[in-house]
């Protein structure tokens, strides 16, 4: 699979052919009368017709058979998602959840079965939320395919590669690379091993770079650095398959006897793609203080409001830590956001062995949150010279300007988050001289 051929850049107009095709691709129109091949002409629309030109979004597939070719959907049963936020009462203590537990090999899951909504706010019906999920897999999805009707999904995988068929092609995404797969578009996970990883998923809107101001036209995450699959198709006539729709926060399932990934040739700027977080440029102070975390913003979807997000997600990348006469951790603070984290390998700098990968926390709204007493401690007294930090390590985060409430199973069901999370502060005395 590592010889995928992919197509770069962001928000870009892409177009592809399966090369056993030549020439699928109409000329000069969308829709002629007849397609070459025979195939049939279908637009995919992530956006609303009439969205200004800059935000406009659809794609064209040129595909075996058109999408509705299929049976009746019923309600699919083996799903823990959910977008009801009043399963718990709120809760604005700190959270810190052990590592999400690998599926055992009898246990024989594939990505969907293994959605796990942790927490969210808002719903899909009137566009605007989101939802945080955890998946942990072992299984392939078989002659089985799901779209979002929601949103957008964000897949963050942490263990175990995934080899994501989508209706645009194949991609390969590893622990370190998170791909982008929009409302709408059918896609299959294949795993080679047990698999775990956390989804950020937006309602109605997608994800955009963030703008770069004063730091001028480079740098963060690189528009060309952006991956999108090349067209592949299959023909699996006679084959029954399953096609499954999350609509309105819930899973159902339909029928068809053939592959929906029969897509020849497609054009458009709606396409799913995937980032490698090793590409991203980080942009730091190299004087003093520390930056807002904002500075690490890969990708951004933003409210109506201008600067507002319902949902950026950040990573805190190995680096150069060089600032002068600084408290070089994260500082203490309280945020009018809402602050996720999740870890995909190494430590986290402001609580080294506190926050396990795989595992997560989340920080509410106005929640005091910070660097744990070991951390304090040491970068209190610490000489400071320049030296590498994070190294070896990938932290993220999900950051939204809504207030999340976690779930039955983030709270309860799950069995991972860690009533001991709060001591990790207790520790912290006061320093004060008092009046000289
Ligand atoms: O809380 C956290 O660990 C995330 C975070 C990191 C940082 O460098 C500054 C602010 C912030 O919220
Ligand atoms: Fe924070």
């Amino acid at each position: 699979m590592s010889d995928l051929k992919y197509l770069r850049g962001f928000g870009s107009e892409f177009s592809s052919e399966d090369p056993r095709c030549p020439g699928a691709l109409p000329h000069g129109q969308n829709s002629p009368k007849k397609c070459p091949y025979g195939l049939y002409a279908e637009q995919l629309s992530g956006s609303a017709f009439t969205a200004p030109r800059s935000q406009n979004r659809r794609s064209w597939l040129y595909r075996i058979r058109p999408s509705v070719g299929h049976k009746p959907f019923e309600k699919f049963e083996e799903s823990i998602l959910t977008h009801d936020w009043s399963e718990q009462e709120p809760d604005p203590n700190q959270m810190r959840w052990n590592p999400f537990d690998l599926p055992l090999p009898y246990e024989n899951v594939d990505f969907v079965e293994s959605l796990k909504t942790l927490c969210g706010a808002g719903e899909p019906k009137t566009k605007h939320g989101l939802a945080i999920h955890v998946y942990a897999c072992n299984k392939s999805m078989r002659n089985r395919a799901l779209y979002n009707s929601d949103g957008d999904f964000l897949i963050v995988p942490q263990v175990g590669t995934l080899l994501i068929t989508t209706e645009f092609g194949k991609l390969q995404v590893d622990p370190n690379e998170i791909c982008i797969i929009q409302q709408g578009m059918r896609f299959a996970i294949d795993v080679t091993k047990p698999s775990r990883g956390y989804i950020l998923e937006v309602f109605g809107r997608h994800f955009t770079l963030p703008d770069l101001g004063p730091i001028g036209a480079n740098g963060l995450a690189n528009p060309r650095d952006f991956l999108h699959p090349a067209a592949w198709y299959q023909v699996q006539d006679n084959q029954d398959y399953e096609i499954i729709s999350k609509y309105q926060g819930k899973l159902f399932v339909c029928q068809q006897s053939h592959s929906p990934f029969d897509v020849v040739a497609w054009h458009g700027n709606y396409v799913p793609y995937k980032y490698d977080l090793a590409k991203f440029m980080v942009i730091n102070s190299v004087s003093f203080d520390h930056c807002d975390p904002s500075i690490f913003t890969v990708l951004t979807c933003q409210s109506d409001t201008s600067g507002i997000a319902i949902a950026d997600f950040v990573i805190f990348p190995p680096r150069w830590s060089v600032q002068e006469h600084t408290f070089r951790p994260p500082y203490y603070h309280r945020n009018c956001m809402s602050e996720f984290m999740g870890l995909i390998f190494g430590e986290y700098e402001a609580k080294k062995g506190g926050f396990q990968p795989g595992g997560a926390t989340l920080h509410s709204i106005m929640t005091p949150h910070g660097p744990d007493k070991n951390c304090f401690d040491f970068a209190s007294d610490e000489i400071l010279k320049p030296c590498r930090i994070a190294e070896g390590t990938q932290a993220f985060m999900f950051e939204s300007c809504l207030g999340l409430a976690v779930t039955k199973w983030g709270a309860e069901t799950c069995e991972k988050l860690d009533p001991e999370y709060f001591k990790c502060w207790q520790g912290l005395k006061s320093n004060f001289t008092g009046p000289q």
